[in-house]
């Protein structure tokens, strides 16, 4: 069986428009950079410490040896692209590369970091945003840091989004607003091959996933929702759900896009937890991009994630995506807080999941 090329692809999808050939030229570049990433995740220990943690990035969270070669050639591969500024989830500012170019690039260079040392499945998230027309005016010379402003666009504004997967297979899954699509990497080729066109979330799911070790800080109409699933046949869903928690955001995002299912991190009361886990530039709107184009839902919980007004580059968001009728169940369970599972027998008033 034959398979287009990922270059074949974004040139007949290019061809003629300005725009759209910039934004094929930079997903050209980092599909190279994902590469070279998902060769040094193959060789593993072969390839040296790679989970080791060298430093803490701006979150405050520890930063580890492959966090930092994967944002080295990703931003090796921005410059080489038409790419005005470049964000990531490990510098505290964005970089300005090439001030007349018109993309601007935001990424987690590796999502799943607890994983490397797992030999779990691991990626990178990207996003594409037009450079606003002024850039040039106010953006300093290249290689100087610039303040958040150019980058707090909406969601919906994105040209392209999308991610790579590390794991037993490479893929690159990419959106530019047409449906989502599927690249597989070829090894012997060293090519990514179009391999899943249009791909379309199942509307109904009885698959979730949540970190359910963080149930004693939910808010009630998570804890409500995730009662009514655990319940099961005998709760008021009248069917057994099943769970599931990777910790990489990309692999719970992959299983979603292929089978079905929901994902959930929500805000919760921990300590710096009170706006979720994720950060909305990097990994919540580009995931909401491609999982909204397959058919899918994201939302916070009241708010679909796309809509959101940014306010800053790192902020963190409530994030929750998956099968559209089970986002809107949740963010029924949101609206209507007082319409809880009381009827649940395991999670009642005084079930296993209350305090
Ligand atoms: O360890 P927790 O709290 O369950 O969080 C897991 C989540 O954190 C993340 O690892 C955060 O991404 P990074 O590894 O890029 O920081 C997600 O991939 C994953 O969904
Ligand atoms: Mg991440
Ligand atoms: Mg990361």
């Amino acid at each position: 069986m034959t398979h287009q090329s990922l270059a074949a692809v974004l040139e007949a999808w290019a061809a003629g428009d300005g725009t759209r050939r910039a934004v094929a030229a930079t997903v050209a570049a980092l599909a190279d950079a994902a590469r070279d990433i998902a060769a040094l995740v193959a060789d593993g220990p072969l390839a040296g410490r790679l989970g080791a943690a060298v430093t803490e990035n701006v979150q405050g969270e520890v930063q580890k040896e492959l966090d930092r070669l994967a944002d080295e050639r990703i931003l090796a591969a921005a410059r080489s692209a038409p790419v005005a500024a470049f964000a990531s989830e490990e510098l505290d500012h964005p970089v300005v590369l090439d001030p007349l170019a018109p993309l601007l690039l935001a990424v987690d260079p590796l999502d799943g970091s607890s994983n490397i040392d797992t030999n779990v499945s691991i990626g990178t998230i990207f996003s594409i945003l037009p450079a606003p027309a002024d850039f040039p005016t106010f953006a300093p010379e290249p290689g100087a840091d610039i303040e958040h402003a150019p980058f707090l666009q909406k969601g919906r504004a994105q040209l392209a989004a999308g991610y790579v997967i590390y794991g037993p297979q490479t893929a690159l899954v990419l959106t530019v607003g047409s449906g989502t699509w599927l690249f597989t990497l070829d090894r012997r080729a060293g090519l990514f091959k179009l391999t899943g066109e249009r791909l379309a979330i199942p509307a109904e799911t009885r698959e979730f996933a949540i970190n359910a070790s963080n149930s004693r800080h939910w808010d009630d109409p998570i804890r409500s929702y995730v009662e009514d699933l655990l319940a099961g046949d005998a709760g008021v869903r009248g069917q057994d759900f099943n769970m599931r928690w990777i910790a990489s955001l990309v692999a719970e995002c992959h299983r979603i896009l292929v089978r079905g299912g929901v994902f959930l991190y929500p805000a919760d009361r921990r300590k710096g937890y009170h706006e979720g886990r994720l950060r909305l530039m990097y990994e919540a709107n580009p995931i909401a991009f491609v999982v909204e184009q397959a058919g899918g839902g994201a939302s916070t919980g009241t708010d679909a994630i796309l809509d959101l007004e940014p306010a800053r580059l790192h902020q963190r968001v409530p994030f929750i995506f998956g099968s559209h009728n089970e986002i809107e169940r949740i963010e029924h369970h949101h609206a209507f807080p007082d319409a809880t599972s009381d009827r649940a027998p395991l999670f009642g008033k005084r079930g296993l999941f209350r305090e």
